[in-house]
C-alpha cells in the first residue's frame, strides 16, 4: 500500500491474507527494532486491562489481489439483488445481540445468514464489533502495534499528535506497542502469550545461536508462532481465565461452539493435517505455564474445558471457516482476526457489505456497499472479487466447501490468459504478497514496466494479472524519484482504477483507496529538479488532485462507512490543503 505519510509528508516538506493453521513458527522477517524507534523498549507491565479477540481466513473481500495464476475477468453488470430465498428464523440464533434491524435466519442452501428488516443506504455501517481474537501476522509484528493495529504513522494520523516510536515488550522481545496505554490494554491476552514466546525463544536460542551466543542471521524470529497458532492461543486461554474465575464457559463461547465447522465431511487428508496442527498448539499452551529453559510436555486439553479430541477438531475447521483477515485502514492485509457475530454473512461474489477496520483500535465494521431493501440478506465476500471466476470457484470450494452461485458466478468466465509475460507477472505478485519484493531494486521496476506494456496491449485493465500489475507498479514508484517515474506512476493508478470500476461493486473500499492512491500521487509536490516548477504547472497538477481526492473522499465514506475511516481523514486533509494552494496559486497570477 502506498504509504500516505510518505506523500503527505513530501507536500508538507515545503507547505505545511488457506489457513495453515499451526504450521509450526512463521518465518516473517521481523527486525528488532523500527524505524525511528532506536528500540526503546517498554517494561513489562505490572498489572492490566482489556480483551481483544481472533480469525483465520481470507475472508476480506479486499485481501491482495494476487494468486497462483491468472485470468481476465467477465464484467459485473448490475447490483441486482439475488431473489428472496425462503428462509426461516431458530431460536438457537438468540445467542446473538445484532441490531433491531437485522436478524439472523436460515436457508436450505447456505444455513445461517443475515437479513435486513430495513431499508439500508449505501455506505451505513450495519454493524461495529470488537474482534474476539485479533494477532497480528508475524512479519508486521515489528512494524505495527499489537493493541490498536495501527504503525506509528497511523497512530499519528488518529491522535493528531506526532509520529512516535513503536516499542517493544521488553519480556518477550517479539511484540511492539505505539504506547504504554495499547501495552497495558493487551496486557491481559498477551500475558500467557508473552510467557510462552520467552520460552520458545530461549529453547530457539539454544539449539541455533552461534559461538558468540548471537542467533544466526535470518534465524531471529523464527521461533515466533504462525498466526494462527498465537489465536488459536488466545482464544483458549481466554476461556480458560474465564472458567477460573466463574467456573463455567464464558457466554462468548456459546458463539464459537455454534460456528460452522464441515468438521464431519473434512477429507482424511485434512483431519491428519489439523491433529498435527493441534499437538502444535498444545505445546505451545504449554509454554506459557513454563519456565524459561524448560521443554514442557503438550498442554492437557481437559484443562482448557475440551473434554475430547474431536472438541478441537471442530475448533481448528470452524476457525478455518469463520475468520478473517485483520486489514489496516488502507486495506492491506496484517493479520487475522475473528468475531463470530461477523462470520455469520453468507458469502456473493457480487456483495452488498464489506469487512473493513478503518479506524484501527480492533473496531471492525461491516458497512453496506450498496442500497439494501427490507428482507434482503447481507452478503459479505470471502474472496477477492477481482479475481477470475474459476479462481474465486475454487477456494470457495475448497475452503468454504460450497458451490457459489451468486450472479457473477452464474454469467459464465472468461478465458485465462497465458504467456511469459503473464507467468513472470503472477511471479511478482507473489514475491509482493511473501513480503519479498523489493521496491527500491531497478531491476523490479523494468520487469514490471516490460510486463505490464504487452499485458496492457492484449487485455483489458480490469483482468487478473493486470489490475493487480498496475497497482504493484504504483506502489514500486512510491515515492517517486523522478518527473517520469511520478508520471509512470500517476497513469498506472488512473488505468488500475479504469480496471478497478469494471470488477469491483460501485461502493467498494477499493474503488476508494486507488483513487486516494491516485489523489495523493497527484498532489505530491514535485521537487525543484523535476523541472516543474512554474505555477501553470503546479495548477495543472493540483487541478485533477482536488477532483480525485474529493471523489476518493466520497467513495471512501461509502466503502468504510461515515468519515472514510483513517484514510478518509488524510484524504479530507490533503484535499483541503490543494485547495488552498490553488487559491494562493490562483491569486498570484
Ligand atoms: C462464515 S460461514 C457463514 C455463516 C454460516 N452460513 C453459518 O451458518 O454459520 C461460511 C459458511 O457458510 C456457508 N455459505 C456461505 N455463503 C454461502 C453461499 N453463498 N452459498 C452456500 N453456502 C454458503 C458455507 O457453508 C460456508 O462454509
Amino acid at each position: 500500500m502506498i504509504s500516505f505519510s510518505d506523500l503527505k509528508a513530501a507536500r508538507e516538506a515545503r507547505h505545511h491474507r488457506p489457513i495453515t493453521v499451526l504450521d509450526g513458527a512463521e518465518t516473517g522477517h521481523a527486525s528488532s527494532s523500527t524505524a525511528g524507534s532506536g528500540d526503546p523498549s517498554i517494561a513489562e507491565p505490572s498489572s492490566c486491562a482489556c480483551t481483544r479477540a481472533f480469525n483465520l481466513v481470507s475472508n476480506a473481500a479486499f485481501a491482495s489481489t494476487s494468486t497462483s495464476a491468472s485470468a481476465s475477468i467477465s464484467t459485473p453488470s448490475s447490483t441486482t439483488p439475488a431473489p428472496p430465498k425462503p428462509t426461516s428464523i431458530d431460536p438457537r440464533d438468540t445467542i446473538y445481540t445484532l441490531p433491531p434491524f437485522l436478524q439472523v435466519r436460515r436457508s436450505e442452501g447456505s444455513g445461517r445468514g443475515i437479513y435486513t428488516t430495513k431499508r439500508i443506504k449505501a455506505g451505513s455501517v450495519l454493524l461495529l464489533s470488537t474482534p474476539r481474537v485479533a494477532v497480528l501476522s508475524t512479519s508486521q509484528l515489528s512494524s505495527t502495534c499489537s493493541g490498536c493495529f495501527l504503525t506509528p504513522q497511523e497512530s499519528a494520523l488518529k491522535s493528531g499528535q506526532p509520529v512516535q516510536g513503536i516499542k517493544r515488550c521488553q519480556a518477550c522481545r517479539a511484540t511492539y506497542y505505539c504506547s504504554i496505554a495499547c501495552q497495558r490494554n493487551d496486557w491481559k491476552e498477551h500475558k500467557p502469550e508473552c510467557q510462552a514466546h520467552k520460552v520458545l525463544r530461549g529453547a530457539w536460542e539454544a539449539r541455533h545461536s552461534g559461538e558468540n551466543g548471537k542467533l544466526h542471521v535470518g534465524e531471529e524470529k523464527k521461533w515466533v508462532m504462525s498466526e494462527a497458532v498465537r489465536g488459536l492461543g488466545r482464544l483458549i486461554w481466554a476461556r480458560k481465565r474465564e472458567r477460573e474465575v466463574s467456573g463455567k464457559d464464558p457466554d462468548w463461547w456459546a458463539e464459537i461452539e455454534a460456528m460452522e465447522s464441515h468438521v464431519e465431511t473434512l477429507p482424511v487428508a485434512e483431519v491428519m493435517r489439523f491433529g498435527r496442527e493441534i499437538q502444535i498448539l498444545r505445546q505451545y499452551l504449554s509454554c506459557a505455564d513454563a519456565a524459561s529453559g524448560d521443554r514442557p510436555d503438550p498442554a492437557d486439553m481437559v484443562d482448557y474445558g475440551f473434554t475430547s479430541s474431536g472438541q478441537l477438531l471442530n475448533l481448528i475447521s470452524a476457525l478455518t471457516i469463520n475468520s478473517f483477515t485483520l486489514s489496516s485502514p488502507s486495506l492491506s492485509p496484517i493479520g487475522l482476526a475473528m468475531s463470530p457475530i461477523t462470520a455469520l454473512f453468507n458469502h456473493s461474489c457480487r456483495p452488498n457489505a464489506v469487512v473493513v477496520f478503518p479506524n484501527g483500535g480492533g473496531e471492525m465494521n461491516v458497512v453496506a456497499i450498496s442500497d439494501i431493501e427490507p428482507g434482503q440478506e447481507i452478503l459479505t465476500s470471502y474472496i477477492d472479487v477481482s479475481l477470475p471466476r474459476e479462481f474465486r470457484r475454487k477456494e470457495l470450494k475448497d475452503r468454504y466447501g460450497f458451490e457459489c452461485d451468486c450472479p457473477l458466478c452464474k454469467t459464465g468466465g472468461s478465458e485465462l490468459p497465458v504467456g511469459p509475460d503473464v507467468d513472470e507477472g503472477m511471479e511478482l505478485l507473489r514475491k509482493e504478497e511473501e513480503g519479498t519484493l523489493d521496491h527500491t531494486d531497478l531491476d523490479t521496476r523494468r520487469r514490471l514496466s516490460s510486463i505490464i506494456i504487452p499485458l496492457t496491449r492484449r487485455l483489458s485493465n480490469s483482468s487478473h494479472p493486470v489490475l493487480a500489475l498496475l497497482r504493484l507498479q504504483a506502489l514500486v514508484l512510491t515515492p517517486p524519484t523522478s518527473f517520469r517515474s511520478h508520471t509512470l506512476a500517476i497513469t498506472s493508478l488512473a488505468q488500475a482504477y479504469s480496471g478497478a470500476q469494471m470488477v469491483y461493486p460501485p461502493g467498494h473500499p477499493t474503488l476508494g483507496m486507488i483513487l486516494a492512491e491516485w489523489g495523493k500521487l497527484l498532489a505530491m509536490e514535485s521537487p525543484p529538479e523535476w523541472g516543474e516548477t512554474n505555477k501553470v504547472e503546479m495548477m495543472r497538477r493540483l487541478e485533477p488532485a482536488v477532483l480525485v481526492l474529493r471523489r476518493a473522499g466520497m467513495m471512501l465514506e461509502m466503502g468504510f462507512g461515515a468519515g472514510g475511516g483513517l484514510v478518509g481523514k488524510e484524504v479530507e486533509g490533503l484535499r483541503r490543503g490543494c485547495e488552498g494552494e490553488l487559491q494562493l496559486l490562483r491569486m498570484a497570477q
